[in-house]
């Protein structure tokens, strides 16, 4: 009964247009919610009437494992297959979702061995307690997979192929090395600069936009001590604790060989006391001369993440929670010595596709995000990739289930 009147709350509350909001540089300070009456991105109550609105493709889960150092980290002696089935498992569990109307799996993944991890995939899938009618493929678009892999799953629900998918990411970098390509075809290579740019490590590209762009070191490392800051206050606060799915393991000391079980249920990599001079002290990675560091460079890593997709329409009659609206997805190219610069060409792409119409608004919706910090209502994912492309979705914050419960119970 209580299910029910809940289920009920919800659809009301879906049904409810919520309050429009115009934005002007004069009076941006007036409410907690962006407008997407400025960008377009369908806030009306026409629009919560119209057949659209329903059909929006949603996202009414998304876990992750925690995110471990490669080689060293908790996940160091824990296989691939086991952290995917970790989150797939979790996605269904926690939404009560029969597995079985599960249309197909998607798993980005950058660094796959034999087969693209075709296999590691489906077992895992198995593993997670899916039954063998349901498909799962994998998808590389380097460093943006995960992304991608929910970006295909959406546009696949949105064409028809089938109701709801689940897009996930898996990495496990501790046995999946970053190599450079062998056996190029050197007439080709010689003969087009930018295809033998595509052959750069990861790190040469980040010394060449530092160069190209005037990035000094010092703001390279200001930049690394400020998300360190950002994500071990994050960690301590428990903002992460809803969406991490703690992984039980095993894992062998490097010196005794002997194995022991854990539960692992942080990211191990941030480290909450990284200072300016610090970070100073650290010698170049990459290049004897740059500006590039241990410190200031993405670590390597492990972990998994899956998000499950349905229309908003499904999601309402299940009574499940809408965290997010996926609304647009761009992918783009880029000159590849300098991939790091592909968000600032992706983001607004996807801006733009999102419904935002030119360069103002872009800007706009970018600082207003930046300014209003977790009350803000649309979210740009975005990723620089090797070879030269940046990709970026937008997404629209939803309700939670108890958000809306809380909010009802605060009312009544
Ligand atoms: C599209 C994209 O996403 S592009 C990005 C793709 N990703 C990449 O290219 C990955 C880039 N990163 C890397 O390759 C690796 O992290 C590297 C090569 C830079 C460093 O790797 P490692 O040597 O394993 O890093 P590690 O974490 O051990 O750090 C090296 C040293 O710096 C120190 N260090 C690193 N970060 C910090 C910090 N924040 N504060 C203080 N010391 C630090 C470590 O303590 C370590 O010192 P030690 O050797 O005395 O123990």
């Amino acid at each position: 009964m209580e299910k029910a009147l809940n289920r009920q709350k919800i659809l009301l509350h879906h049904l409810k247009p919520t309050s429009s909001f115009s934005f002007s540089s004069q009076t941006h300070h007036q409410s907690s919610a962006l407008s997407a009456s400025v960008c377009a991105a369908g806030d009306s109550a026409a629009y919560h009437r119209a057949p659209a609105f329903g059909d929006d493709i949603v996202i009414v889960a998304a876990y992750r494992t925690p995110i471990c150092k490669a080689k060293r980290g908790g996940f160091k002696d824990t296989p691939a297959d086991d952290l995917l089935a970790v989150v797939l498992k979790a996605v269904v569990e926690k939404t009560n979702l029969d597995p079985s109307e599960v249309g197909d799996i998607v798993v980005g993944t950058v660094l796959p061995p034999g087969s693209q991890r075709a296999t590691e995939c489906r077992m895992a899938a198995i593993y997670a307690g899916f039954p063998d009618t349901v498909p799962i493929r994998t998808v590389n678009r380097q460093c943006s997979s995960g992304l991608q892999a929910v970006a295909d799953v959406a546009a696949s629900i949105k064409s028809g192929y089938y109701d709801i998918g689940i897009g996930a990411g898996l990495e496990c970098m501790t046995v999946d090395n970053i190599t450079r390509v062998r056996n190029m075809n050197p007439r080709q290579v010689d003969n087009f600069a930018q295809a033998r740019d595509c052959l750069l490590p990861m790190g040469i590209t980040s010394e060449n936009v530092a160069e190209r762009y005037g990035i000094t070191r010092q703001e390279q490392d200001q930049a690394a001590v400020n998300s360190h800051r950002r994500a071990a206050a994050a960690t301590a606060s428990g903002k992460f604790k809803d969406e991490i799915i703690p992984v039980s393991t095993k894992i062998v000391d490097p010196k005794t060989g002997q194995e022991k079980s854990v539960t692992i249920s942080v990211d191990d990599g941030i480290r909450p006391n990284t200072d300016l001079s610090t970070l100073a002290k650290l010698k170049p990675a990459f290049k004897n001369d740059g500006s590039t560091t241990a410190g200031n460079s993405s670590q390597v890593s492990d972990g998994a993440g899956a998000v499950l997709l349905m229309k908003r329409s499904l999601a309402m009659q299940k009574g499940l929670p809408i965290l997010g609206v996926f609304r647009s997805f761009s992918a783009v190219g880029v000159d590849p010595a300098v991939m790091g610069i592909g968000p600032s060409v992706a983001i607004p792409a996807a801006v733009k596709s999102a419904g935002a119409t030119g360069a103002r608004c872009v800007a706009t919706l970018l600082n207003e995000m930046k300014r209003r910090g977790k009350d803000c209502r649309f979210g740009v994912v975005s990723m620089c990739i090797g070879t030269g492309m940046g990709a970026a979705a937008v997404l629209e914050r939803g309700d939670s289930v108890d958000e809306l419960c809380n909010a009802r119970a605060a009312h009544s």
